[in-house]
């Protein structure tokens, strides 16, 4: 099965000169000494594999009472940091030319962290699409369809991929494999960093 292209789903290999992925791992390594990440507990109390933190107005929480977007870090209580110029270029670009990402979310695996197949569904405007960058080592990125049982398919994710989830593929579940240790070296110590890019609130 192959992923149709008018689905809504884009990939775009290398999309970030390894330059541009230099300086913008530096503005999420500047991001995140002010926004630690922190491995959240789903609702159902399970500890997610996956560390995490955000930029922008609204950063995406999880806990007991729920899966939501927040305006504060849930440790430190303060506002989330600014989302880096790059992004909102690369949005004003490939996903909306008006108006800006409000949510981008920091996702960090180590070699042992993985995301289950999920949709992207806690936002308030699906017309919007989710820009996702890739940093660091590989992953292998599943997608599906609409519904949980559709067949899926595996994409490699590698530093400076950029991809789209917009139209019907906005809704499409989709989730993290596994990382490929050792496939970059970009991030001193190893690891991936996926940021998203996401208009959270109405517009
Ligand atoms: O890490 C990725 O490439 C996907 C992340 C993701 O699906 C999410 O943060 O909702
Ligand atoms: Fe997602």
């Amino acid at each position: 099965m192959s992923l149709s292209t008018t689905s809504g789903f884009r990939l775009l290999p290398g999309r970030l000169s390894p330059a541009a992925q230099a300086a913008l791992l530096e503005e999420v390594a500047a991001g995140l000494a002010d926004a630690p990440l922190v491995r959240q507990a789903t609702p159902g109390g399970k500890l997610m594999s996956v560390a995490m933190s955000s930029f922008g107005d609204l950063g995406w929480t999880t806990d007991a009472k729920g899966y939501r977007y927040e305006p504060r870090h849930p440790i430190t209580g303060r506002f989330w940091p600014q989302i880096p110029t790059i992004l909102t270029d690369l949005w004003r670009e490939l996903a909306d030319p008006e108006v800006p990402p409000d949510a981008c979310l920091i996702n960090f695996y180590d070699a042992d962290a993985k995301m289950g197949l999920h949709q992207d569904k806690d936002e308030a405007d699906f017309r919007f699409p989710v820009l996702s960058v890739s940093l660091g080592d590989t992953a292998v990125f599943r997608i599906g369809g609409l519904k949980r049982s559709d067949p899926t398919t595996s994409v490699r994710l590698s530093s400076g991929d950029v991809c789209l989830l917009a139209g019907e593929a906005r809704l499409y579940h989709h989730g993290i494999d596994r990382i490929l240790p050792g496939s970059s070296r970009l991030i001193p110590g190893g690891g991936r960093i996926n940021l998203t890019l996401r208009r959270a609130a109405a517009a």
